[in-house]
């Protein structure tokens, strides 16, 4: 699914009015429509629906909500907040046809202090122009201190929220819910946001499907109808070669956990063949907990340059996952770094390999093209650099992913995978019950299981994130957030395995 900017939004609506076509009331219409059923069908009648407005469309389509909740027999109070003194036409329209009388606001303290029901913030969307501030900033923040149980729901975008820069200057309405038109905007992805946005409801009004085809960005969502077109059943004549053999190069001295769950994820993801590579304290625990795997050991606690060795002389493997609690010790960077020299195919990289390579930066330039890198942020900031912002932050993302010819994973809540050409997918599986120890070993595991089967690393990646997510989530079902641990991730791949084909 495509994230389009403010402006394509904009053009998208254009574009349907003039080719459905609609008139541009009418598709306010729909959109309010959208909203208002999404609430009845949330919120009981006997609930008081309060409704700020602002005077741009966003407003217009509060107004609208309002008139269809009234006529659905809700109590309605409407609030005008005097934003500017400029009125669209739809907003006018509608205005005349509210058949109650609103309330108008100038001022922060004429806010009412609302005690019951809910509140529909219709202040300001798309076409914030500049951060809020002022007045209107105290206007948000006494709707923010309404009592915790009134939920606030935004209309389309939280107001005072720039969709693509950051709003971390502005003064933004705290949504419990966002009930958002066609798309995901950009700004909801990031976690500066995450407080604002709260649970996001995406609402179809239509624009018209030629336009959202054509349109190109360089931001997707990764949902389940691309990953299922993704996805490559087994051959009915496969055999244990057909699957790839993966190396598995991980684990020292009190972090042969990290290698197990790297382990036991990439076999439970469809590799024909692994070999673990680990410090000789390991063996035991790998045998004995996965005896699905093989393991070659480096006689010490660390993994030495002997590991380039052994990939040297044996080129057997399809492909390389390095890091899951490999530690940084100096003989460890010198064998990460001859390894780079040798190894030509895509790899997976993450954990401690990205912290040598961070100590190293030379590193950067000896990993083999279309490799996947998956750093979390600290990671991330340690390889290239801080930002002021999480906007900066996702370009500079873009950049590097261009520059190294790499796909890079940065993990979030929807973790932004940027690709070789620019182009950047958001993941929508997932929840906070990963945030867990063991959870990018995980990963790891998995997406060095699907590229050694043959994906494409672009396949590999975007599959295995949502995979991963998909799991973390049907666990977190079972099990709660909470209680959910890093190797309950593995025992779900299968559940969603199963879903996957057309
Ligand atoms: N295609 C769709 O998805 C549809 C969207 N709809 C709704 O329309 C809004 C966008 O409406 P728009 O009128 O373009 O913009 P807003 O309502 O967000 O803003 C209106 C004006 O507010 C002023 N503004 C901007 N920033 C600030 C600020 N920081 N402080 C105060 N005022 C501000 C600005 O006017 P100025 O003259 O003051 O510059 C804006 O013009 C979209 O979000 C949807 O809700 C349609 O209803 C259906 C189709
Ligand atoms: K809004």
């Amino acid at each position: 699914m495509k994230i389009l900017s403010a402006q394509q939004i904009k053009a998208a609506d254009a574009y349907t009015i003039a080719n459905e076509p609609i008139s541009s009331i009418d598709l306010m219409e729909r959109a309010a429509s959208a909203c208002a059923q999404w609430i009845s069908a949330h919120f009981s009648s006997s609930e008081t629906v309060h409704i700020f407005c602002g005077k741009g469309n966003n407003g217009g389509d509060g107004l609208a909500i309002a008139r269809l909740l009234w006529e659905q027999d809700y109590k309605v109070q409407v609030y005008i907040v005097e934003v500017s003194l400029h009125a669209t036409d739809d907003f006018t329209a509608n205005l005349e046809k509210l058949p109650i009388q609103p309330q108008y606001i100038h001022a922060s303290h004429e806010v009412p202090s609302i005690t019951t029901g809910i509140v529909v913030d219709a202040i300001l969307g798309t076409g914030l122009n500049r951060p809020v501030e002022g007045w209107l900033a105290g206007v948000f923040h006494h709707i923010n201190n309404l009592q915790q149980q009134i939920p606030i729901l935004s209309i389309d975008v939280p107001s005072g929220m720039m969709i693509d820069s950051s709003s971390e200057k502005s003064t933004c309405i705290h949504a419990r819910y966002t009930l958002s038109f066609e798309v995901y905007k950009l700004g909801f992805l990031l976690p500066e946001n995450a407080e604002r946005v709260g649970e996001i409801v995406l609402l179809p009004i239509g624009l018209h499907p030629e336009f959202l085809q054509r349109e190109s960005t360089p931001y997707h969502i990764v949902d389940a109808a691309m990953v299922r077109a993704l996805y490559q059943p087994r051959k009915s004549f496969a055999h244990k070669g057909t699957y790839g053999h993966a190396l598995l190069i991980a684990g020292s001295y009190g972090k042969i956990g990290a290698a197990v769950l790297s382990a036991k994820a990439c076999l439970r993801s469809g590799v024909g063949l692994l070999t673990t590579y680990l410090p000789s304290c390991g063996y035991n625990i790998m045998q004995t907990s996965v005896p699905e795997a093989m393991c070659i050991t480096d006689p010490r606690n660390e993994l030495s340059m002997q590991f380039y060795t052994l990939v040297q002389e044996k080129q057997q493997y399809n492909t390389i996952g390095i890091g899951p609690g490999l530690g940084t010790d100096v003989s460890t960077a010198k064998g990460l770094e001859k390894l780079l020299l040798q190894y030509k195919q895509a790899m997976v990289i993450d954990a401690d390999a990205l912290n040598i390579i961070s100590q190293y930066p030379r590193l950067l330039d000896q990993i083999p093209a279309n490799s996947i890198l998956t750093p979390h942020p600290k990671e991330f900031e340690r390889l290239f650099g801080a930002t002021s912002n999480q906007f900066e932050r996702l370009s500079l993302l873009r950049e590097k992913a261009v520059q190294y010819k790499l796909y890079i994973l940065l993990k979030g809540k929807f973790s932004a995978i940027a690709c070789p050409d620019g182009v950047v997918y958001f993941n929508s599986t997932g929840n906070p019950g990963m945030a867990t120890g063991g959870s990018g070993d995980v990963l790891t595991g998995i997406l060095t299981g699907l590229l050694a089967q043959g994906y494409q690393s672009k396949v590999a990646v975007l599959l295995g994130a949502y995979i991963h997510g998909a799991a973390g989530d049907a666990a977190a079902e079972q099990l709660s957030q909470e209680a959910m641990v890093a190797g309950d991730i593995i025992d779900f791949l299968g559940e969603i395995f199963k879903k996957l084909p057309n």
